[in-house]
């Protein structure tokens, strides 16, 4: 018998044991919108995904990022009165709205919570989005999205306000006083990183591999963790809702998503808005090949296979008395089988892992029995067993797979591996966002700031730290001795004992109303950098992080922002309008 039965099925909501679909139904299923629920999901908890009742709600609505034919904001003043709940004029759909988040999420009814959705709903009334849809139901799906994840009321109560100071005339004042300083610097932190977003869509910084590495570190720099947490909600919903607008909007912000977005989910370990990203870029992308691959799917993917293997493969390990501490299971989603098949230059059929298990156990000897069981209950597949426990990857990573012939007469990969095992591979150097950026030229990429990152929002979100327990599977959790933003010494997170921090800084560029992402050793000043610019003359007047530059000899320091104003006004006036000054708890990357 299983010590703790931890097994987890993890089955993708839109696989449901319990509610087989008609086949018509597949192709729907496979389809992005339909993995709304957020990450892979235990059988314990398996749920239906979420979908909120709004007065509008359909399974394929198109919305658009920034909606064309949005009215204008209401005034500050009312939106104020909003927040004060003063306002007698919420509409029987706004209370549709709250009543269907709250059905589905808890933390709806949280006070900060409703009171942040009073607020956006008063900023927000009479906006529409390109759908036709009214604007506030983004602000729900986004917070919605974030409440999946099992983040906390000030975290989702900022999803809900997100877009009330570029879109509904709030001020930051305002949203701190009727919410407190946190809330209004996540809305601060998210509106920065969306005004950076623009202009690197206007830049087209995606289409540069390296540059795009650059500023995803450089959001991750910026910013609170969380408030990237809620520009990737406000992100994942956008995608969903693209398909009203224009076809080179929607590759543009396809593109943007792809090559920035994605890998920054991956790189914070929420893999199921990273594949949710990665399918919907596929789909405006490269729509002819997702067509073809989603049509094909329709006879690779099955849907109850996972489930009937995990369910005989915990009979057989019981029957052998085996210990083990997890069996999940996943279907590869449409973008990575698209991306194998790209980058291996294979056929559909020669992807051994689009479904696949894996076994967590208690030692290495465990490991092996397992391999033995798994090959008396299924034939094996020749030539595509690894032992990477005696030989481990260069990058330390272990385990066993192979791949099998399950009942359904389909290729079954399973992965055998120990608990350690496990945790170096999500969260050691043979990291799984490593494995996968890896691929690309990741050259500035900052680790250290990739792993900080990535276990605040582990630890701020539920779900995210049900997958992922204390990093080293020993000693105090990192929640306890960390506070945000610093590590405690003990932590077992902390790069600082590991990299010495003598690496590049990262650093933001505007001129000609165009970003880089420059990178410069440590210690670089202001004159180092406009060396690199190249429409540098004395008559341009510079701001660093929206301040007026006195000293050219100033140092930079990671996530900086450097503003090279004409002295004839672009047309847009300071490149930077709108942005908000950064805040001085910037991640600390480097020592100084
Ligand atoms: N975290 C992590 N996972 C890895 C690493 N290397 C391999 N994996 C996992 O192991 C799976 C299969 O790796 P391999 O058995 O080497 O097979 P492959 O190179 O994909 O080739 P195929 O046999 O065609 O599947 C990958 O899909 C990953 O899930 C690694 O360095 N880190
Ligand atoms: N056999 C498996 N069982 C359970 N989970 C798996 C299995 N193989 C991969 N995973 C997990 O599924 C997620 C998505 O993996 P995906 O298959 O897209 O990429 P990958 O594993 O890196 O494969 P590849 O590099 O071969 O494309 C990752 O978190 C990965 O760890």
């Amino acid at each position: 018998m299983p010590a703790a039965v931890t097994c987890s099925v993890k089955c993708r909501p839109h696989y449901r044991l319990s509610a087989p679909q008609p086949p018509a139904a597949l192709a729907l299923e496979l389809l992005p919108r339909a993995q709304a629920a957020a990450g892979e999901l235990r059988a314990t908890r398996c749920r239906t995904p979420p979908s909120l009742s709004f007065a509008r709600a359909s399974d394929h609505q198109a919305d658009s990022p920034r909606a064309p034919c949005r009215s204008s904001p209401p005034s500050a003043r009312r939106a104020r009165a909003g927040v004060a709940g003063e306002d007698a004029g919420r509409s029987d759909s706004a209370a549709a709205l709250l009543g269907g988040a709250q059905s589905l999420h808890a933390i709806f009814r949280d006070e900060l919570v409703r009171k942040a959705f009073y607020a956006a709903e008063a900023a927000h009334r009479g906006q529409m989005r390109a759908s036709g849809d009214p604007y506030l139901q983004h602000c729900v799906e986004t917070a919605a999205l974030l409440a999946e994840l099992g983040a906390g009321p000030s975290v989702v109560a900022a999803g809900l306000l997100h877009d009330t100071v570029d879109d509904a005339g709030l001020d930051y004042g305002s949203i701190s006083e009727q919410f407190g300083a946190g809330v209004a610097d996540l809305v601060k932190g998210v509106s920065n990183l969306s005004h950076l977003s623009k202009l690197a869509r206007r830049s087209n910084t995606a289409s540069r591999t390296d540059e795009a590495d650059r500023l995803r570190t450089v959001f991750l720099a910026m910013e609170d963790a969380r408030a990237v947490l809620i520009k990737l909600a406000d992100r994942l919903h956008n995608m969903r809702t693209l398909d009203s607008l224009p076809k080179i909007k929607r590759q543009c912000f396809a593109k943007e998503t792809l090559e920035i977005f994605a890998p920054l989910a991956n790189q914070l370990g929420i893999l199921n808005w990273k594949e949710q990203l990665e399918n919907l870029c596929f789909k405006h992308l490269y729509p002819e090949q997702y067509e073809e691959l989603s049509s094909n799917l329709h006879q690779f993917y099955n849907r109850d296979m996972i489930a009937a293997a995990i369910r005989r493969l915990e009979q057989a390990l019981q029957v052998s008395g085996l210990s083990y501490r997890s069996i999940s299971g996943r279907h590869k989603s449409m973008y990575s089988i698209y991306s194998k098949m790209a980058r291996k230059k294979l056929e559909m059929d020669e992807i051994y892992d689009v479904h696949g298990v894996r076994v967590i156990l208690e030692n290495k000897a465990d490991c092996f029995t397992t391999l033995e069981v798994v090959h008396h209950l299924w034939p094996r597949i020749p030539g595509k067993f690894k032992d990477y426990v005696n030989s481990p990857k260069p990058n330390g990573y272990q385990s066993l797979h192979t791949v099998v012939l399950s009942e359904e007469s389909l290729p079954l990969e399973i992965q055998i591996r120990t608990g350690d095992m496990h945790l170096q591979a999500e969260f050691g150097i043979a990291a799984h966002w490593r494995y996968k950026e890896g691929l690309r030229s990741c050259s500035s990429c900052a680790p250290e700031m990739v792993e900080w990152v990535r276990c605040v929002v582990t630890w701020q979100c539920e779900s995210l730290h049900i997958d992922h327990p204390s990093p080293l599977g020993v000693g105090p959790s990192p929640r306890t001795t960390c506070t945000f933003p610093s590590h405690s010494d003990d932590c077992p997170f902390s790069y600082s004992k590991q990299y010495d921090h003598s690496g590049p800084i990262l650093v933001i560029l505007l001129e000609n109303e165009k970003m880089s992402v420059q990178e410069l050793p440590q210690k670089s000043k202001i004159l180092d950098l406009l060396k690199r610019a190249s429409s540098y003359d004395i008559q341009l007047s510079l701001r660093l992080n929206c301040h007026a530059v006195h000293n050219l000899n100033q140092e930079l320091k990671m996530g900086d922002v450097l503003e090279l104003i004409p002295s004839t006004p672009c047309k847009s006036g300071s490149y930077m309008r709108g942005f908000h000054q950064i805040s001085d708890h910037r991640l600390a990357v480097s020592p100084s």
